[in-house]
Order: C-alpha cells, then sequence, then structure tokens
C-alpha cells in the first residue's frame, strides 16, 4: 500500500516545493493542508484533525517566519512554531505517525567558529529562534517517533524571500547595503524538499524509534553580501552592492553571526550529496525567470 503522508503549511515555500515532488513521486500519497484547512494558530484545531486523519508521515512546513514581527507577535509566534508542534507530537504519538518537523539555524546564538553539530547546545537570540527551540523540546519530550531537520536561508521561486527582495530592490535602485558580518548557507527549497523525502525513504527503510536532529543546508558557504552579489551577477542584474556591519542595519530582532550547519549526519545517513548554493541559486533564478516568461 502506499504511504500516506499529511503536508501542513502547503502555501510556504517549503510547502510548495513538495508539492512540486509529490507531481512527480507516484509511491507516496500526499494531501496538503494550507491554513484555512488546519490552522496551526489553533492547537486544538491539530488534534481534531488528527483524530478524524490517519497517516504514515506527517511533513510539517506551517510557521511563523517573519523574523523581526517575532519579536512583537509573541504569543501569535509560540502558538504556531511551539503549541501548535507540540500538538502535532501529541497526534502522531497517538497515531503512530513519523514526524518530520523543519526548524531553524536560529536556535544557535551565532558564536561559534566551525559548523554547528546538531548536538551543539542552543541558545537562540531572538524570539523567532525562541519559539522554534520550543517546538522541538515539545517533540522531543512527546516521545513520538520524529525527526527534527534544521536548516537555514530558505529560498525559492515560490513565496517570499532574500532572492526575491534582491531582485526588487536591484531592479528599482542603483546600489544597495548588505550586511556582511552574518555567515551561514543559503539553502534552495527544492532541495530541501528532496532532503526530506530522502529522509522519509531512510526512516522507510532503516526505521529508526524516538527522536532524531539532522542539519541540512546546500554546501558552501557565504555572508548575506556574497549572496547578494551572487544573485545580482548570476541574474545580470546592475546594481552595486556595499558590504555593511550588523550594527549599520539595526532591526527589531538580533541576528546570530555565524550559523553555518554541519551536514555530515545528513549525509552519512542518506548517502545524498548536497548541491553547492552558487548551483542551486543558478536553478532557482533560472525557474524565476522561466515563470516570469521573460
Ligand atoms: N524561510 C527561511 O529562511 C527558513 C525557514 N525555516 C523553517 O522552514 C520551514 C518552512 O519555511 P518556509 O517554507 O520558508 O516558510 P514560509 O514563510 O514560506 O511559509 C510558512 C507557511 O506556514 C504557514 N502558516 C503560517 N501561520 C500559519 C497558521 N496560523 N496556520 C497554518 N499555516 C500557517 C503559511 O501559510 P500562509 O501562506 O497562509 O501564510 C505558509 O504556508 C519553517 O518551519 C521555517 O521555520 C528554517 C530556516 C530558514
Ligand atoms: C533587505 C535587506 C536585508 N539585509 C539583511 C538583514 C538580514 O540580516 C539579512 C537577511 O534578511 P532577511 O529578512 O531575509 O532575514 P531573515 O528573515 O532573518 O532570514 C531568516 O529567516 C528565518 C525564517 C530563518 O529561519 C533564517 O534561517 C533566515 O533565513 O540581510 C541587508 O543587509 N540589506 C537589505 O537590503
Ligand atoms: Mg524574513
Amino acid at each position: 500500500m502506499r504511504k500516506t503522508v499529511l503536508v501542513t503549511g502547503s502555501t510556504g515555500q517549503l510547502g510548495r516545493s513538495l508539492q512540486d515532488l509529490a507531481e512527480q513521486n507516484t509511491d507516496v500519497e500526499f494531501t496538503f493542508v494550507n491554513r484555512a484547512l488546519l490552522d496551526l494558530a489553533a492547537p486544538e484545531q491539530v488534534m481534531d484533525y488528527l483524530q478524524k486523519h490517519q497517516y504514515d508521515y506527517i511533513i510539517n512546513c506551517g510557521a511563523y517566519t517573519a523574523v523581526d514581527k517575532a519579536e512583537q507577535e509573541r504569543e501569535l509566534a509560540e502558538q504556531v512554531n511551539h503549541h501548535a508542534v507540540a500538538a502535532l507530537a501529541k497526534a502522531a504519538k497517538a497515531q503512530g505517525a513519523y514526524l518530520i518537523h523543519v526548524s531553524t539555524d536560529y536556535v544557535f546564538d551565532g558564536c561559534h567558529y566551525k559548523p554547528y553539530a546538531e548536538d551543539h547546545p542552543t541558545a537562540p537570540v531572538n524570539n523567532y529562534g525562541q519559539t522554534k527551540l520550543n517546538g522541538e523540546l515539545a517533540i522531543q519530550a512527546s516521545g513520538a517517533n520524529a525527526c527534527i531537520v534544521r536548516t537555514s536561508w530558505v529560498y525559492s521561486q515560490h513565496g517570499n524571500n532574500f532572492v526575491k527582495t534582491m531582485l526588487r530592490l536591484g531592479r528599482e535602485r542603483d546600489a544597495l547595503t548588505v550586511i556582511d558580518d552574518q555567515v551561514g548557507s543559503p539553502t534552495y527549497a527544492t532541495d530541501l524538499a528532496s532532503a526530506i523525502m530522502a529522509l522519509v525513504q531512510q526512516q522507510e527503510s532503516n526505521p529508526v524509534e524516538g527522536c532524531s536532529v539532522f542539519h541540512y543546508s546546500n554546501e558552501g558557504v557565504c555572508s548575506w553580501y556574497d549572496f547578494a552579489k551572487a544573485i545580482f551577477e548570476l541574474a545580470g542584474v546592475e546594481c552595486q552592492v556595499k558590504p555593511i556591519e550588523t550594527k549599520d542595519y539595526p532591526t527589531p530582532a538580533a541576528r546570530p553571526h555565524y550559523s553555518l550547519l554541519s551536514k555530515q549526519k545528513f549525509k552519512q545517513t542518506t548517502g545524498e550529496s548536497v548541491p553547492y548554493w552558487r548551483d542551486s541559486l543558478l536553478v532557482c533564478l533560472e525557474q524565476i525567470k522561466a515563470d516570469s516568461h521573460v
């Protein structure tokens, strides 16, 4: 029988990238739910929904992702990123589903000097990161069979992200200032979607009990400044980019200065290779171009 997979947050970057993959993947029966079908701000709806529907896997792509706004909308961010995740984990445990939850590099404080391993102590520097960590801890405490996939700097042809913001600003302006003292690794949502399906396959062929944590981003490292330069270079947009320090770009939320994630465990466990960030950026830019019919 085909495995059944529920995907929450179907309208987001990752949710839509999983939908693109689902079209080619006939071994799995996917159900995609958006906010109207399953409101994560109302965790009781999650329990209710999962009492009526049973799945082999639940992939949670829904999240409150507005990092600066999360400093103000604390309760809403906590509902979606913590309490709804706790409800998903409880329901997964009750029905014996395997939960795949996506988390963030922003659970780390960024004071490290080499790629973060999965067991490195967490210490978020902003409220978004804290609510995402609370969600992780709720899964760990639930006893559900689960995996937490921490990723970073996600972009895609779908939805809102740094790449699309840069393309828009780059066309409007002759020059931009971009922070060069925050470094990490971009992640193309299409690659992340494939990585998640590789983890599903792994769990199918080699089931593991309890909660595992994996780190996944594209290969390589850059600052937001390097990323912006690469976007303009590969997209052929003429816009000067000037490097600035974090202190010269004040924002409501603090952000980690270093958030590179070690992909060793993911690569060793799944045997998958990880695309280099500039190669994936080019693929995404070509997709954006094709979608806009220019
Ligand atoms: N974006 C990034 O740079 C990074 C993201 N992550 C994590 O990856 C995962 C996927 O992120 P990404 O796809 O980029 O996020 P997006 O912001 O693109 O999508 C978020 C999704 O969550 C949904 N959502 C938000 N609030 C609710 C709610 N109350 N009820 C139901 N659905 C809701 C949104 O629905 P709607 O369209 O209706 O708003 C949307 O479908 C998240 O867990 C995120 O924390 C980790 C690192 C980096
Ligand atoms: C638009 C802009 C941003 N920046 C800076 C601000 C910030 O430090 C960095 C990136 O901007 P963003 O608004 O994309 O940053 P942000 O929304 O914090 O991105 C994060 O989102 C969450 C959901 C995650 O989980 C993280 O992995 C990360 O991707 O670039 C500039 O320096 N110049 C600019 O013109
Ligand atoms: Mg953002």
